[in-house]
């Protein structure tokens, strides 16, 4: 009871604004920072619910991630590192928007929705910066981490230290552990060949970056730039900018041909990039990391004589050159899900090896518990002969390479720079295992994105009458073409993707389609014009 009150009196400290409601959404809750501190307040005493109800450590990050620096957002953090499960969506998304005089009553329907036993005691993590003291003195209080690193420190804490150790430290050792592992089968590698050109976006991910950069021992020579010294958050930098702007970030000194990369804000995104003899850009996306690691795996599998189902998880995003690479050629598995990572997730615990990117460069990779059984065990046998024994090794090396938990910059770039390196490619001979398709991506503002409903991943729209069939024959007017529309889940508009033979078709089909969505779903503003 002197909880309750406690609480009561606390959360008038924090007031709801008038009318403000909010959605917990893929990537928690986002919006200004200015309206997030009663959601920052509330956030804590879900963290804390959570924590007694699964009796476990809950993690609470506090990030920006991609977004521009005046905006903030707060998530919550499952046991094993997961994000939280729909029903606690529901549950934050309830206690956000409550007024002022029912945030009691409706922390006491969760407390009896989920039989939660309040004597139980509660572990919270929280990275950022909680608001209040009695979020705070709830919490252990973990300063400045990457989003990733905070879902591989509750999965520890939750594990027992079978994950690794939940410190920072712990994650650099184990993580720099197994890339001097992997890097040791790369003989006679030049300096240059060492050296990879690094945006930190300005956020947290380039601080880590230094931090953790004695512990590769020269086995990688990183040059950092936009490491927060000056510039802004994710401002003309980062990965979400390249990938959408499909150009290098400010700030970053490119030689022809050489291997960059950026992270997002929060460090759990990333995509590589490099400029041609002739000034081109490339970008080597989300599907071109999957593309990568997966044809690593499976060559390894094959080498091991290990019969383990490998598949890549993708959305509807992923370049289609990708998804016919990957089925035609490499002759693996390929499924489509939902937007979100959390959609891609789930559908890579399906298999024995799920690699799983968005295009933007959020993934990772997951192993069920019996394949890293059979791994484990394979280690150890004796009768296994040297090609074997080295294959396996490997894959031991790169499960403890991989941040199992989420998409996570730091890992996916070590684990990318040690497939590199062990098979002595350059970013041109990644780049040039397929070709991706020319593809655009517009937004089309309507007064209700949710008239559009879609179906098949979101590859085809359901609703409203006629729209699907104008953007079937749409596509039918162009050559090796695709194109669908979704409601976004972050923004307030209906994002439409095109892809075709040249970037004239690609740019041409977004445009009528944008067009069709525009009279079909209820455009507002001026109607969308042609890019050329
Ligand atoms: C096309 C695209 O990149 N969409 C992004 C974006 O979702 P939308 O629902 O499209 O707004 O933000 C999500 C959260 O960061 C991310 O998971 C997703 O990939
Ligand atoms: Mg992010």
């Amino acid at each position: 009871m002197a909880q309750f009150e406690e609480v009561s009196q606390k959360s008038k400290l924090h007031p709801k604004p008038e009318g403000l409601t909010l959605q917990y959404g893929t990537a928690g809750f986002r919006t200004h920072a200015k309206h997030l501190d009663h959601i920052m307040f509330r956030m804590g005493l879900l963290a804390t619910l959570r924590s007694k109800k699964t009796k476990s450590t809950i993690g609470v990050m506090v990030t920006a991630s991609h977004n521009p620096e005046e905006d903030n957002g707060v998530k919550l953090i499952d046991p094993m590192g997961e994000m939280v499960t729909a029903m606690w969506e529901g549950y934050a998304t309830q206690l956000a928007n409550a007024e002022q005089d029912s945030l009691l009553k409706e922390l006491k329907d969760i407390i009896e929705k989920e039989d939660i036993n309040m004597s139980e005691p509660a572990s919270v993590y929280v990275v950022g910066l909680p608001t209040d003291m009695t979020v705070q003195r709830l919490m252990n209080y973990y300063g400045l981490v990457t989003t990733p690193q905070l879902h591989y420190m509750v999965c520890c804490c939750n594990t027992h230290g079978c994950y690794g150790s939940p410190t920072v430290e712990g994650y650099y050792q184990k993580l720099s552990q197994a890339f001097l592992q992997l890097t040791q089968n790369a003989l006679n590698r030049t300096d240059d060949q060492k050296r990879l050109l690094v945006d930190g976006a300005n956020g947290i991910g380039a601080l880590k970056m230094r931090e953790m950069e004695p512990f590769l021992r020269s086995e990688m020579q990183v040059v950092l730039s936009n490491d927060g010294s000056s510039g802004k958050l994710n401002h003309m930098c980062g990965a979400d900018y390249v990938k959408v702007q499909q150009k290098a970030p400010q700030g970053m000194n490119m030689g022809v041909g050489e291997r960059c990369c950026s992270f997002d804000g929060d460090a759990d995104r990333i995509v590589y990039y490099y400029t041609d003899s002739k000034g081109c850009f490339h970008l080597l996306d989300g599907d071109k990391i999957a593309t990568l690691i997966s044809t690593y795996l499976k060559e390894l599998l094959t080498q091991a004589g290990l019969n383990l189902q490998i598949a890549v998880v993708q959305t509807a995003y992923a370049n289609g050159s990708s998804t016919r690479y990957l089925e035609d050629v490499m002759k693996v598995t390929v499924c489509c899900t939902k937007t979100g990572v959390k959609h891609l997730h789930h559908a890579a615990q399906e298999y024995d090896i799920g690699v799983y990117f968005e295009a933007n460069g959020h993934g990772t990779v997951l192993f069920s518990k019996a394949a890293q059984k059979q791994i484990q065990e394979l280690v150890k046998d004796p009768n296994s002969n040297d090609e074997r024994k080295r294959a396996v090794k490997l894959l031991e090396s790169t499960i403890n390479l991989i941040n199992q938990t989420v998409g996570d910059a730091i890992s996916d770039m070590l684990v990318i720079e040690a497939v590199l390196a062990i098979r002595g490619m350059s970013a041109q001979d990644w780049d040039a295992i397929y070709t991706d398709l020319p593809n655009r991506q517009l937004k089309v503002t309507v007064s209700d994105r949710r008239v559009i409903d879609t179906t098949d991943a979101e590859r085809r729209a359901v609703s409203p009458e006629g729209l699907q069939d104008t953007i079937d024959s749409l596509v039918k007017k162009y050559k090796s073409a695709r194109s669908f529309v979704r409601p976004s889940g972050t923004e307030d508009v209906v994002r439409v993707y095109a892809e075709a033979d040249t970037q004239e078709s690609a740019d041409s089909l977004a445009h009528e389609v944008s067009l069709a969505v525009y009279r079909l779903a209820g455009g507002i503003g001026d109607e969308p014009k042609p890019l050329h």
